[in-house]
């Protein structure tokens, strides 16, 4: 699905990602983990084909990455939703600009505000709105359009810890239904191993990955009740602890 060769990214001088390598495979899942300021979002924007490499190359399905690739929805932090625009609405947006015929674009509407358990505020506008709930119609939004590559920037961040799962859940529930590959950025341990089949750990200054974890227990909708699930989390905490040391 993706694969990353010796991507090299900067800011001006500043040399945000180096000697980048990764194969994710298809209909599978990654989750990108480090501290602040490690090169995450960077990584995921070279995916999404927003950031030009100076170095290396980015492929998706064995074709170069560019930017507004039809397959490729990108979620970011702070939901991009329109305020002036209903949840309906929202929802509706990426199939409106694909031109979607109307009765196709309405039933596809509803079956996903369905599925994400929206149906009691689809009139309500984003104000009107929890946290979560807009998290919500951000992914609903994003799968509409029926990509095959979903990116994800700290999606849940600013979500209470039950929210954060709830949406956790759907996620991978989505993820094993439509098969859909996700790469996905978060700083939190719990959440990358729960939903990374691959865990990518960053070192925290130089813009390498330091590590990545294959994670075999992954898909397990039960796996957070699980001694594995804890294992693991402290597999990947020492991993970040050792930092740069551990390559
Ligand atoms: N537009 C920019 N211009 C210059 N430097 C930038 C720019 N965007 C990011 N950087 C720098 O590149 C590095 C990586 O940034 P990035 O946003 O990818 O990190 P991150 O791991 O996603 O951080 P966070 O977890 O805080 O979101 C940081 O040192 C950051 O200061």
């Amino acid at each position: 699905m993706i694969d990353i060769e010796n991507l090299e990214v900067r800011y001006g001088d500043f040399t945000a990602l180096k000697d980048i390598n990764l194969h994710i495979p298809p209909h599978s899942t990654c989750a990108i983990i480090g501290p602040s300021g490690c090169g995450k979002s960077t990584l995921l924007y070279a995916v999404a084909g927003i950031l030009k490499p100076v170095q290396g190359r980015v492929f998706i399905q064995g074709e170069p990455v560019k930017k507004n690739r039809r397959e490729t929805s990108l979620i970011l932090q702070n939901y991009g939703l329109l305020p002036w625009k209903t949840l309906w609405d929202n929802v509706a947006l990426g199939l409106k600009i694909r031109k979607e015929d109307k009765e196709i674009l309405s039933k596809k509407v509803e079956d996903i505000i369905s599925k994400l358990g929206l149906e009691k505020h689809k009139h309500n506008y984003p104000s009107q709105l929890s946290g979560g709930q807009q998290q919500r119609v951000a992914i609903a939004r994003a799968l509409t359009v029926g990509p095959d590559l979903l990116l994800l920037d700290e999606p849940f961040s600013s979500l209470d810890a039950i929210s954060r799962e709830i949406l956790q859940n759907i996620l991978l529930q989505i993820h094993l239904e439509e098969k859909m590959s996700l790469l996905l950025v978060t700083h939190n341990i719990e959440e990358a191993v729960y939903l990374g089949q691959k865990i990518v750990i960053m070192e925290p200054s130089s813009g390498r990955i330091a590590h990545i974890l294959e994670n075999p227990h992954f898909g397990d909708k039960d796996f957070r009740e699980k001694l594995d699930f804890y294992k693991t989390c402290m597999e990947v905490r020492k991993l970040m602890e050792k930092g740069g040391d551990i390559r």
